[in-house]
């Protein structure tokens, strides 16, 4: 085993000092704050995924630089692992301590345990394949990262400016490349003729589609759009609107999926929409996706995560039992706590559905343990996974009818459309499009699927929000004690009610989640939870929000 190159990692650190008194953490999102406080942090994760590297035999790893929906001035990072997933959860907490130690002498000493703790051998070779997204201060933090990988020996691929299911899909076609698992040629070039190519087989034959406004919250996914929509060619017509990539305060700015799911109301955009014309939003990093549409009376719609679950799935379901598969292929749905009661009756009288903790990791692995797993959260990011066995039934299975084998090719299509390795708005949105022009679906029909119930959403700030403990996937509060008991008296008093509080693991609030049957009743259960959340945890009397009831 060879030591840590110490002198490089040394001469190169001192350039990239820790800010005193800022604490990191490798959260949900990978390290995500200020941009202009993040240039350390992006040497050190350098280093790590370097390091990550080594310890997985050389694969390659991800890191995309982003904040996603987050506003202009943010930034972050996170790592990706080889088959294009989310950093194994074990190394978050390794993350955060590298971040965390004061200057380069603590971190050295940091590393130098890390590796040895992990028997990382550190004469293996490493590779690191990184992108960012449009955000002004991407460019420099990219150079810290690109230091932090020179430094530990590391060869590193610049991806450029591109989103982060292109960054995903990359790093999984790199280490998949001349196996019997390519997932495809390893460039975003390579992204946009699979995806494309197998749009344009799923929906051959139908009737031509009408065009399709994707607001790009003036993120990256404008240029991925722009893209994408010539290779569809007119097989769908994208109208990329928001595609002001460079506009100071542009990012994420009243519209994005984020602003339209949390506020339910129309983007602001460039064109009007006429009743019934679908549209859909990304976010800043197109991961997300949210559709809607105005109807006759000029009422918004929002068809968001757990309706694009309750389409693709039912549809998923309906091919395999065309196909003649349905005994041998279980398609399964994940949802968390948040998705509404609607959905989660809809899918239920039909498949099986899991509900697991807030969280893509939580989702993903859970959907994993179905033949084909469709997860969603309602804030728009999701996909689906095909599990080896079910890719290895569909591409030796034989069909005995002709209904059977068009069945089957729309599925082996399906698993090509759909990005798999993460959640990705482009290709999510060549799933929905592709499911409806099969089921020749108007944006009213999808929505007419199920009605979805009022809900509301609602922030409490609390003294400490890691009093909070819940169980049964985030649905009871186990702590503070008490507190349950009187949220369940709540919900009682209201006609389908349903409410829950968890502790945000992205900000420093406690949520409060609640629906019921009226828009009305919805709203005031929320706020009713939310002011016994406060009073009961000893919020001040003279700040308490006015809404609170
Ligand atoms: C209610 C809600 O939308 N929560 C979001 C939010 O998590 P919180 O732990 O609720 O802050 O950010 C996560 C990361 O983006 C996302 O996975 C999750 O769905
Ligand atoms: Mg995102």
């Amino acid at each position: 085993m060879s030591s840590l190159p110490v002198d490089a990692i040394r001469s190169l650190a001192d350039q990239h000092p820790k800010p005193s008194h800022i604490h990191f953490q490798y959260g949900t999102a990978g390290f995500r704050t200020k941009g202009e406080i993040l240039d350390s942090v992006m040497f050190r994760v350098g280093i790590l995924a370097g390091l990550r590297s080594k310890k997985l035999d050389g694969k390659t790893i991800g890191v995309m630089v982003t904040a996603s929906h987050n506003p202009e001035p943010d930034n972050g990072v996170k790592l990706v692992d080889p088959r294009g997933e989310m950093l194994e959860t074990s190394w978050e907490a390794h993350a955060t301590a590298l971040a965390n130690a004061k200057n380069t002498d603590e971190f050295l000493a940091a590393l130098d345990t890390f590796a040895t703790t992990l028997k990382i051998d550190l004469s293996k070779p490493a590779k690191v394949v990184y992108a960012r997204d449009t955000r002004p201060s991407g460019p420099a933090l990219v150079a810290a990262l690109e230091d932090g990988i020179a430094a530990i020996g590391a060869e590193g691929r610049d991806a450029g400016i591109t989103t982060t299911p292109v960054l995903h899909y990359l790093v999984r076609a790199i280490n998949t490349k001349g196996t019997k698992d390519e997932y495809g040629e390893d460039s975003e070039e390579g992204y946009l003729r699979k995806l494309s190519a197998a749009f344009k087989k799923l929906v051959a034959g139908k009737s031509v589609i009408p065009p399709l406004v994707v607001d790009c919250a003036n993120g990256v996914g404008a240029k991925v759009a722009n893209e994408l929509a010539e290779y569809l060619g007119d097989k769908l017509r994208l109208i990329p609107v928001n595609t002001s990539t460079t506009t100071p305060g542009a990012l994420n700015n009243a519209c994005g999926a984020d602003f339209v799911k949390t506020q339910q109301k129309l983007p602001s955009l460039p064109i009007e929409l006429k009743p019934g014309q679908r549209a859909c939003s990304l976010d800043g990093d197109a991961d997300r996706l949210i559709y809607y549409y105005l109807d006759d009376r000029g009422q918004f719609h929002m068809l968001d995560g757990d309706k694009i679950a309750a389409l693709s799935a039912a549809f998923i379901g309906e091919l395999t039992k065309a196909a003649g598969l349905d005994s041998k292929i279980r398609v399964g749905i994940v949802q968390t706590a948040y998705a509404n009661g609607g959905s989660t009756k809809y899918l239920s009288e039909r498949l099986p559905v899991k509900c697991v903790p807030t969280g893509v990791k939580h989702l993903h692995h859970a959907a994993e343990k179905f033949d084909v797993g469709v997860y969603f959260e309602a804030n728009g990011h999701g996909t689906v996974l095909f599990s080896p066995q079910s890719q290895e039934i569909l591409s030796t299975y034989q069909p005995s009818t002709p209904a059977q084998s068009t069945a089957l090719n729309h599925l082996i299509n399906f698993a090509e459309v759909i990005n798999q390795t993460v959640g990705d708005a482009l290709s999510d949105m060549l799933m929905v499009e592709t499911v409806l022009a099969h089921k020749s679906y108007s944006g009213e029909e999808w929505d007419s699927l199920y009605v979805d119930l009022p809900n509301r959403l609602v922030k409490v700030v609390v003294a400490d929000r890691n009093v909070f403990k819940t169980e049964d996937a985030e649905r009871r509060l186990i702590n503070p004690p008490g507190i349950q008991a009187k949220i369940d008296d709540l919900v009682h008093r209201y006609e389908g009610g349903r409410a829950f509080v968890r502790p945000s693991g992205t900000e420093d609030v406690v949520r409060v989640y609640a629906e019921a049957t009226v828009r009305t009743q919805a709203d005031e259960l929320a706020y009713r939870v939310a002011g016994l959340v406060y009073d009961e945890t000893g919020g001040d009397p003279a700040h308490r929000p006015i809404e609170f009831l």
